[in-house]
């Protein structure tokens, strides 16, 4: 089994596991507790179209700020909702997911030994881990918490892009501070949303595994 890391871009028709560790992939993982789907939009006007046809609820922000008439794109607001059918749309990680052409695990912190595990049985031959990124810029958030989900993957082909996100997330300690002190949770402080960046940097509370199939995420039965 091969293991390629990537940044936003797919090319695998086999598995991809896409991270956006702020917030998309832990809101989405946190959220399938609460709803049996989450339906992810590329732009608000396609949430909005996606919710009259549903009944959904919306979620979703742009740049960190909450769109109007939206629930954030927060694990923790998410908490306070349930139902069918959440709506998602965020400025990176729903973005990605509508770009890909294979199936897709969604992978964070709080699942990333879940994900990994769901990701060998469902592979053919490869796993790609996308890196979600902010704006088409790298994430570190996002380069270490592939890591983290790459080191329950160590025992098979790694690339060199795997192998190097691997060995940056080695020690906890360091990949705490420098999450904790990235652009992307920087900016959630500022918007007042920090509480969601230290949920998000927990390891393991959650045995979600999202699966989304080109229309919607649900939870992967391993
Ligand atoms: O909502 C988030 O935390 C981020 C905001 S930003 O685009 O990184 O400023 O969006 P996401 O799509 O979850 O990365
Ligand atoms: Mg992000």
């Amino acid at each position: 089994m091969r293991i390629s890391l990537t940044h936003q871009r797919s090319s695998t028709e086999d598995l991809s596991i896409m991270v956006d560790l702020l917030r998309a992939s832990t809101t989405i993982t946190v959220a399938l507790d609460k709803f049996k789907k989450v339906i992810p939009a590329e732009s608000v006007s396609e949430a909005l179209e996606i919710s009259k046809e549903t009944g959904g609820l919306l979620a979703g922000e742009r740049g960190g700020e909450t769109i109007k008439g939206f629930i954030g794109n927060s694990p923790l607001q998410i908490q306070d909702y349930n139902g069918e059918t959440l709506i998602l749309t965020t400025t990176n990680g729903t973005r990605i997911l509508k770009s890909l052409k294979s199936k897709a695990l969604i992978g964070s912190l709080i699942n990333a030994r879940a994900v990994a595990r769901a990701a060998v049985e469902l592979a053919n031959n490869e796993i790609e881990i996308i890196m979600a990124g902010v704006n088409g810029r790298f994430a570190i958030e996002d380069f270490l918490t592939a890591g983290e989900i790459i080191y329950y993957l160590r025992d098979y082909e790694l690339d060199e892009f795997a192998k190097a996100a691997m060995i940056a997330a080695h020690d906890k300690r360091i990949v705490d501070d420098m999450i904790l002190n990235s652009s992307s949770a920087l900016k959630l402080k500022k918007l007042g949303f920090f509480e969601d960046v230290k949920f998000s940097i927990q390891r393991n509370i959650s045995k979600n595994v999202p699966i989304y199939n080109g229309k919607l995420i649900k939870k992967y039965k391993i």
